[in-house]
């Protein structure tokens, strides 16, 4: 209603011919007089001062207004003192390419920034009617230029573009309540729909110099991840049920609202290395249609950075923070130096700084980003954590409200391998899918293990021989799978033989594994301490 009500201040004075554009009130007399006029005023318009013309003008409109059964609304390419194009102009160009360009006799190709895909527009002064409950609606895009003493760089800059809708006055109400939010709302959908996706990444707090259009926070590039739910490998119920989740979150604005809910939801994905998580993320986001926000937690350098990038993501996206256990401190204490932890860790941005030292993220900045009173601003978000290690994260970051719905992506099933197969080699059924099922329950292999088995080496794919690699590759893994079974089974006897030839079990070693046992209570009960005074001082702080 807003945007109608802004919409409706255009004036009525640029209707066009409808004898001939379809309207047929017959006008023809008051047309053929008005042409006239206007052709007249062409000839004195040269000659007149600026505010004598000016005032004519704005007399001829409220002439026009007085006698005319119609109304016209002007939509402008800019707002006033704005560079950015105004919504309501891309809305209305979105709208009529894709409902009333078919009908246009001009159109307009155009290749958007970062697409593919061509576009068509309806070409300037030309006119299209829309129909709508009824009412007949006249569109036509007006480029006029505009008079200024200053010579422009770029002579687009003098252009003044705008679409006028032009409708019978008894319509006024219909247009105001109905068609103008519609044409609002079809655009935006038709705009996401031809959008091309962008994957997005953080910059570092020090480049987000500002520009013209603000600071900039997030980098992207082009999304182009092939993955789908129909290429990802796992099991066939818990997919859909994925699926079937994704869908009730995209489409459950209302619901969300209805129930007080912010319209985000959080998905938490585990497993081992090379089980599916990151291609999970890329068919979520080109299952919804949303772009994706990667999230470097590790560039972050404090909680209020931390809430500027979450503002800055727009709605319709994936924010995903990968190896969240990685990233962030989830104790809320310093991390001591610990040489054989994950090769994957990376430097944090605590790492040389002091503890009491303002300005770094902390669990609970953390805690407040994705649950957060910030978190429900724009809505439509999808928060995504990945990690190796589920039992490594804090319960409270994963709690239901925070991450919805926690996934496990694990080794490749017998039904991930059909969808692998039938991927890599198409192939639906095979005598060795017998052999394969098998070892795969034996066996824990990863679906990108199984994938890279699969791969044909050349262009004629000899399935046979894929299969058969894949099979050799599954016994060999069972074989080593026996043999370190062995070896940890000998290695516990020598243990048992060890104690027993102690008898006292005083064993300094034995003491040392003992506290390790014991004392995980223990050091779970202190780190509990430090995280709560941790969190303490960061209110205080805050
Ligand atoms: N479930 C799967 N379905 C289809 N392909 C898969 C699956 N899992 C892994 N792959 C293949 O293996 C490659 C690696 O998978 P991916 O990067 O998604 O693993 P990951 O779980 O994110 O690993 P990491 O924990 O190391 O980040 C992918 O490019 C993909 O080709
Ligand atoms: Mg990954």
């Amino acid at each position: 209603m807003e945007l109608a009500e802004s919409l409706v201040g255009g004036d009525a004075a640029d209707v066009p011919a409808y004898g001939s554009g379809g309207f047929g009130y017959g006008w023809a007399g008051v047309w053929s007089t008005l042409a006239s006029l206007l052709f007249l005023w062409s000839m004195v318009q040269d000659h007149l001062p600026f505010q004598l013309e000016d005032h004519l003008a704005a007399m001829a409109r409220r002439v026009l207004a007085a006698v005319s059964p119609y109304v016209t609304i002007t939509i402008d390419e800019h707002a006033a003192d704005s560079f950015a194009r105004s919504e309501a102009y891309r809305a209305a160009e979105a709208y009529l390419s894709a409902t009333c360009a078919d009908r246009a006799a001009r159109l307009r190709a155009e290749l958007p920034d970062g697409s593919d895909r061509v576009s068509l527009a309806v070409d300037d002064h030309v006119e299209v009617v829309d129909d709508f409950r009824g009412a007949r609606l006249c569109w036509r895009k007006t480029k006029t230029l505009r008079r200024t003493n200053v010579i422009a760089w770029n002579p687009r800059e003098e252009e003044r573009r705008a679409y006028r809708l032009t409708f019978h006055r008894r319509h006024r109400a219909l247009v105001e309540a109905a068609y103008l939010p519609h044409v609002l709302a079809e655009g935006r959908a038709v705009t996401v729909r031809n959008r091309q996706r962008r994957l997005f990444t953080n910059n570092a707090s020090g480049d987000w110099a500002g520009g013209e259009d603000g600071p900039r926070v997030w980098s992207h590039v082009k999304l182009e991840h092939p993955s789908t739910f129909a290429t990802l490998a796992m099991d066939p119920a818990r997919k859909q049920e994925i699926v079937d989740d994704l869908e009730m979150f995209r489409d459950g604005k209302e619901y969300y609202a209805s129930v007080g809910k912010a319209w985000k939801r959080g998905y938490l994905l585990f497993g081992p290395p090379g089980t599916g998580k990151s291609t999970m993320i890329a068919a979520m986001a080109n299952f919804l249609d949303y772009d994706v926000y990667d999230l470097e937690l590790t560039a972050v350098k404090s909680n209020t950075e931390l809430r500027r990038l979450f503002i800055e993501t727009t709605g319709k996206s994936i924010i995903v923070i990968e190896d969240i256990d990685c990233s962030i401190d989830l104790t809320g204490k310093r991390k001591k130096s610990n040489k054989n932890n994950d090769k994957k860790k990376k430097k944090m941005p605590w790492d040389n700084d002091d503890d009491d030292k303002d300005g770094k993220v902390t669990l609970s900045g953390l805690l407040n980003f994705i649950d957060g009173l910030w978190s429900a601003c724009g809505g439509e978000r999808i928060i995504i954590f990945t990690t190796n290690h589920k039992e490594k994260l804090d319960p409270a970051l994963i709690r239901r409200g925070r991450m919805d719905m926690h996934i496990e992506m694990s080794y490749c099933c017998f039904q991930g391998f059909r969808v692998l197969a039938d991927n890599y080699l198409g192939v639906a059924e095979h005598e060795l899918f017998g052999e394969i099922r098998r070892l795969l329950e034996e066996v824990n292999m990863t679906p990108a293990d199984v994938a890279e088995n699969l791969m044909p080496r050349s262009k004629n794919k000899d399935v046979d021989a894929c299969l058969g690699k894949l099979v050799m590759a599954l016994k060999e893994a069972s074989r080593e799978a026996a043999a370190l079974a062995n070896k940890s089974l000998a290695l516990l006897n020598k243990d048992d033989e060890d104690k027993d030839g102690d008898g006292d079990g005083t064993d300094e070693d034995d003491d040392e594994d003992d506290s390790s046992i014991t004392s995980s209570g223990h050091d779970s009960d202190s780190d509990e301490e430090e995280k709560k005074a941790q969190e303490k001082e960061d209110k205080k702080k805050r």
